[in-house]
Formats: structure tokens, C-alpha cells, sequence
């Protein structure tokens, strides 16, 4: 006897002529009696969710342009994949991202790029997110942020500390990580209590800023194969090391968070506070017990993290880049943020700085530019929706690019261009739209960021006082190569070959 018999040998073509049956099957739905089968698209992307997998995962990143090209080619709503609708039209953004009194679920295939399901970030219903969310909202306040300048303040000043050490040695920074390390000072301690010292690393810490692109990566992934991350997580940190598997450096990542959050649950179980920590302030909260579970409060500490941190670096950076290209913005900038300090101590104050439109201007651009998460973000109603002559049925997933609205032609004219001018001298559309109301980076609606006050902190003060002590002229760094979003893994990434934004520095 062979080492197959002739039974297994017909069972299994029995079951592929089954599974092959049942594909066929369900593809003949799909296009024609499926609720989407009338919403335009190409029939492969009704029929299959492979679609996505080979211009997200095969083509590296790529499903954002393809599907601009399916709008250029069947129109403003598009059928993207079997279960799934995309809009370009950005008068209608505000119903697909509505505020809280529309009920509004996330996508439960789309959350699975979070790894975790009980974080705020990652949670599909619209009133468990809300109560998840509910403690966090006082710690991002407005006012809460402005109590907290001073903290920010002191990473700032130690980040232009090590910039002029930098300028004494000649040392080429990348700026990109410098940002980060920033960033990732400021939220480590506002989210544990915890003083860490990335703006110390000779390399600014660069590792952290690669895990969080690898945690994005990732992200795009899990998505396609969320029973992955489990599995990587029970992998030997020790084989992944040796592999050199992006993942041993998330697995690190997660291990430092989990032990943050036991500190903190285990000094309020001595009957202490982590004063000032965003994990006191829900602890602190009426939240059930197992809502501030350490597992929950882990998760919800990855997403603080890494949302905390690279998109605000990398607005930094953009600007920084755009500015030391052009002497005219640049002087015009520095002579504005002049009116407004120094004050005595040699800092500008938040407030003052708020006020300065060029400043505001320029963070504006910065962040449209850097567009925040560019994959897109579907978001699910309970009510059908109207789109023009469309009636979307319930619970289908709908999404409209932040990136798209924020580099549409019509509304910002030569959308890669760093135009700060764009904000101050044309606020308004012609039919008297403010013209900031479709700079979408944050999003909008009852899920839009929740750091927008802190990131607006950070991006004023850095800006500011990077602005008026240094030049940092560019170093072997393009925009075409090392700026312009190049693929969209979960956030938009350079090419591959970059080697950062990168910079002399030199004080003023
Ligand atoms: C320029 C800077 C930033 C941009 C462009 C940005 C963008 C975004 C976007 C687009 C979302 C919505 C994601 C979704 O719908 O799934 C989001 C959510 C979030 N952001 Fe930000 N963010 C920034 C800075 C920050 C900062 C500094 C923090 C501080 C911790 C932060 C924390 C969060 C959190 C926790 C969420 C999840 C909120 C929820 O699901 O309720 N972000 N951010």
C-alpha cells in the first residue's frame, strides 16, 4: 500500500471539490443577492476578501491608492470589499463619523488591528466604548492639559538641551526620533507616573520609534491573520530575539506596560496613588471591577502609548523639515513667535503661543500633511444611512479616508506641498465652510481623538522653542523620499529605503 490509501485520497478530493462548492457559492451570492450587490465596484472585490490581502499585504500598503482609483473609476461610494462601502465625498464625512447622539459602532473585522478587544480604541460597541471612554475624557481635558505645561515644558527644554550638545559635537540627529523620544518622555509619564529617559539615548532611543512602526505593521497583519498575534505572543521572547522577528521588540513593549500597570494597581492595593497617572484616574473611576483588570488597563496603556507618540513626532518633524527648506516661512515664523516671549525664564508661554495664527498656521499644514492613521477607519450605523440615491443598509462597515479629505485638490490646491499660508490667508471655502473643518487628522465624531489636546500642547511648545534656538538644515533627508507617505501601514510610512528626517543642528 502507497502511503496514501484510496479512501483518504477521495476524502480529501471530496473535501476540496466541498470547499471549492462552497466558494462558488458564496462568490454567486455575494454579487448578486448579497444587500451590496448593487453598489458599484469590480466584481473581485464583491466577491472576495483576498482582495484587500493583495494590495494590503502582496503590494506592501497599497489598498489606499487602489481604492482612489476604483472612485476615479466607478464613483463617489464604491463597493471595496464583500461587506464593506467607501465614500470620497468630504461634505458627507460628519455621518459616517458622527457625534455621540448617533449611535455608531466600530468594525469587529477592523478592530482586530488593535491585538486586544477591550481597550476604548479597539471596542465595536458604540455604548461600551462610551463608558470605556468616559474615565479617560477628564485626564485629556482642555484645562487638564494646560494644568499639565509645565511638565511638558521640561521634556521640551530637554529635548533643546541635547539639540545643543548636538550642535557642540556636530552630530547629525534624526530629527524623526528626537521628536519621538519627546513624545514618548511626555506620555510614559503622564500615563504611569513614570519618568523614562529617551531624550538621553545617544540614539534618542530609535528602537522604541522602530517597535511602534513594527506594531503598525503588525497591526495591518492582524487584521488579515488574527490568530497571529496570539501565537506571537506565546513564541520564546528568546527565539524571537534570535529570529530578529519584528515582533520580539512588541513582545518587550507589552512586558514593560504590563509591569507599569501592576505597579500601579499593586500601589493603590498598599493604599497609595500613582498621583497624576491617567491609570490612577480610572482606577479612581465608578468603573465595574473588571474593567480595571490589569489585562484591560495593559490594553488600554498599548493604545496611550503608541497613539501618544508617533503621530505628534512625526508632525514635528514634517514641519521642522519644510520650515529649514524655506528661509522665508522660517522668518516669518521666528518673527511672529518674537511678539510672544521670551518670557523671563527664557520659555514661551502655551497660551501666548496659542494666539499666533503663522504658528497655528504651521501645525495646521504639519498635521494635515502627516495625516494620522491613513488606513481607513469604518464605522458601523445602526439606522440605514442615505448617501445621495444610495440607501446604505444597517450594519454595514462605511469609511472615508482622513488621508484622502486631507489632501483633496479642491479643497487644499497642491495637497503635497507645505503651504502654511493656505490656513491663514483662506480660512473659509466659497460656500462659507471654514476651511479647518476638513482637516480631518483627528477625525471627527464620537471616536475622534482623544489626545488632541495634549498633541496641540506638545506641538506648540516644541515648535516653538525648536524654532527660535535652532536651525536644523537638512541632512541627505528628501521629501520624496524620507516624508512623502509612501505606504499606508495602519499610518503612512516613507519609502523603504529612507534613513529618516535628518538634520545638522545649529544654534542660533
Ligand atoms: C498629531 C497627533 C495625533 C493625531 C493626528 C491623532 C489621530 C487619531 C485618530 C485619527 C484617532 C481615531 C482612530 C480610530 O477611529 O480608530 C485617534 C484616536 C486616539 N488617539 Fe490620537 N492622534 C494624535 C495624538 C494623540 C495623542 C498625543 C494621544 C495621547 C494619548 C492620543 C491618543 C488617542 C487615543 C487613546 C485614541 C483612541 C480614542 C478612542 O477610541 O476613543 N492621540 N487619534
Amino acid at each position: 500500500m502507497g502511503v496514501f490509501d484510496t479512501s483518504t485520497v477521495a476524502l480529501t478530493a471530496y473535501g476540496a471539490g466541498l470547499v471549492l462548492l462552497y466558494s462558488a457559492a458564496l462568490a454567486i451570492y455575494r454579487v448578486t443577492l448579497h444587500p451590496l450587490a448593487r453598489f458599484p465596484g469590480p466584481k473581485l472585490a464583491a466577491t472576495t476578501e483576498w482582495y484587500e490581502f493583495y494590495h494590503d499585504i502582496v503590494r506592501q500598503g497599497q489598498f489606499i491608492w487602489h481604492i482612489q482609483k476604483l472612485h476615479d473609476q466607478y464613483g463617489p461610494i464604491v463597493r471595496i470589499l464583500p461587506n464593506e462601502l467607501h465614500i470620497r465625498d468630504p461634505d458627507y464625512y460628519d455621518e459616517i463619523y458622527a457625534p455621540s447622539s448617533k449611535k455608531r459602532d466600530k468594525s469587529e473585522a477592523w478592530v482586530k488591528v488593535a491585538g486586544n478587544t477591550t481597550s476604548a480604541f479597539a471596542t465595536v460597541d458604540h455604548h461600551m466604548h462610551r463608558l470605556r471612554r468616559a474615565p479617560l475624557n477628564p485626564f485629556f481635558s482642555k484645562k487638564s492639559i494646560t494644568d499639565k505645561e509645565s511638565q511638558i515644558l521640561e521634556k521640551v527644554e530637554h529635548l533643546c538641551h541635547r539639540l545643543a550638545a548636538a550642535a557642540g559635537s556636530n552630530e547629525i540627529v534624526r530629527v524623526d526620533v528626537a521628536f519621538t523620544a519627546l513624545t514618548m518622555d511626555i506620555i510614559t509619564d503622564f500615563a504611569f507616573g513614570e519618568r523614562t529617559y529617551h531624550l538621553d539615548e545617544p540614539d534618542f532611543g530609535v528602537r522604541w520609534k522602530e517597535t511602534l512602526i513594527a506594531q503598525s505593521a503588525n497591526a495591518v497583519f492582524l487584521r488579515q491573520f488574527p490568530w497571529l498575534w496570539p501565537v506571537l505572543q506565546r513564541t520564546p521572547l528568546r527565539l524571537l530575539q534570535w529570529l530578529r522577528h519584528p515582533a520580539a521588540g512588541l513582545v518587550v513593549w507589552r512586558d514593560m506596560t504590563r509591569e507599569r500597570i501592576e505597579r500601579i494597581i499593586a500601589t493603590n492595593e498598599a493604599g497609595k496613588r500613582a498621583e497624576g497617572s491617567i491609570f490612577q484616574t480610572v482606577l479612581d473611576s465608578d468603573l465595574p471591577a473588571q474593567e480595571k483588570s490589569a489585562e484591560r488597563l495593559e490594553a488600554e496603556a498599548q493604545v496611550v502609548l503608541a497613539a501618544g507618540t508617533e503621530t505628534t513626532a512625526k508632525s514635528l518633524a514634517m514641519i521642522a523639515f519644510h520650515l529649514n527648506e524655506d528661509a522665508g516661512k522660517l522668518q516669518r515664523l521666528r518673527d511672529e513667535i518674537a511678539t510672544a516671549g521670551p518670557e523671563a525664564d527664557g520659555s514661551y508661554s502655551l497660551a501666548k503661543l496659542e494666539k499666533l495664527p503663522y504658528l497655528t498656521a504651521c501645525i495646521m499644514e504639519g498635521v494635515r500633511m502627516m495625516s494620522g492613521v491613513t488606513t481607513r477607519l469604518p464605522r458601523v450605523a445602526h439606522e440605514p444611512l442615505q448617501y445621495r440615491d444610495w440607501s446604505i443598509p444597517p450594519g454595514t462597515p462605511v469609511s472615508q479616508m482622513n488621508y484622502v479629505v486631507n489632501n483633496d485638490p479642491d479643497l487644499f490646491p497642491r495637497p503635497l506641498e507645505f503651504r502654511p499660508e493656505r490656513w491663514v490667508d483662506a480660512p473659509e471655502r466659497a460656500d462659507g465652510r471654514r476651511l479647518d473643518r476638513y482637516m480631518v487628522s483627528f477625525m471627527r465624531g464620537s471616536r475622534s481623538c482623544i489626545g488632541i489636546n495634549l498633541a496641540w500642547a506638545e506641538l506648540y511648545l516644541a515648535l516653538a522653542h525648536v524654532v527660535a534656538r535652532f536651525d536644523l538644515p537638512s541632512y541627505d533627508t528628501t521629501a520624496e523620499r524620507d516624508l512623502v507617505i509612501d505606504r499606508d501601514l495602519f499610518v503612512g510610512v516613507p519609502k523603504a529605503e529612507s534613513k529618516g528626517i535628518r538634520a545638522k543642528v545649529v544654534c542660533r
